[in-house]
């Protein structure tokens, strides 16, 4: 089952076209991994495929609705898209689980319902002691664990991670990559910008974008890379 698709879609910032033509579906249970150099439009094509902006053509279908024809993006993304992105956005001045708890509430999740799921997916991301922590009281790698852990409290069905791994050594890497892939073989459709081959090899397909455009896509499956 398709959960994004992305046709024919362009986008453009005044001269600047960051986006040429893409099409791209992603499947639910299918993790793809989107490469290429600096400015290629990696992080275009993310913000177009989770609704957070409009192509200048094409269209974008997030399971089965046209976002053309969606007048509240917001509530759409909330419901169905969980980011993770590069710069992590948490509230400082929120704990650890009440920002893993926002989204949902806003959703109109109820606070003690919205607060045990926050601790479950914390500890599913291995940051339960983070809880009652504010954001500057935690180290770089746990920042991260809760941003992920915002993207995945409840039933996410499209995810998408702008460089998650960012700045984290290998081993922490290598958990988000863990993380992310078993989202995906539980049927989310996974949707990760990455420049390590290294993390790519844990995907289904890997696309390259260069110049605004699908450059190169292929079937990975590096198993001996897991
Ligand atoms: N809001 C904007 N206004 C003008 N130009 C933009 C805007 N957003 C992106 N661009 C341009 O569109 C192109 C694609 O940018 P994008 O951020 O998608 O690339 P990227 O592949 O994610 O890069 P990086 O790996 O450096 O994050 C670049 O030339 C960029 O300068």
């Amino acid at each position: 089952m398709t959960v994004v698709e992305l046709k024919d879609v362009t986008r453009e910032h005044g001269q600047v076209r960051a986006l040429r033509g893409v099409s791209l579906e992603v499947a639910a249970g299918e993790l793809v991994a989107v490469m290429g150099p600096s400015g290629s439009g990696k992080s275009t094509l993310l913000n177009l495929a989770g609704g957070l902006d409009r192509p200048t053509s094409g269209s974008v279908t997030i399971e089965g609705r046209d976002l053309a024809g969606v007048k509240d993006l917001a509530a759409l993304r909330r419901g169905s898209v969980g980011y993770v992105f590069q710069d992590l956005n948490l509230i400082p001045s929120l704990t650890a689980a009440e920002n893993v708890m926002l989204p949902r509430e806003l959703d109109g999740v109820r606070a003690g319902r919205a607060r045990t799921e926050a601790l479950a997916v914390l500890a599913e991301v291995g940051a339960e002691d983070t809880a009652g922590r504010f954001p500057e009281a935690l180290s770089g790698g746990q920042r991260q664990r809760v941003a992920i852990a915002r993207a995945l409290a409840g039933e996410r069905r499209l995810l998408l991670a702008d460089e998650p791994t960012g700045a984290l050594d290998t081993a922490t890497g290598d958990e988000i990559l863990h993380l992310l892939r078993t989202r995906a073989d539980a049927g989310a459709a996974v949707l990760l910008v990455t420049h390590e081959p290294r993390y790519a090899a844990w995907a289904d397909r890997v696309i390259y974008l260069r110049d605004g455009q699908i450059a190169e896509a292929g079937a990975v499956r590096l198993e001996s890379a897991r």
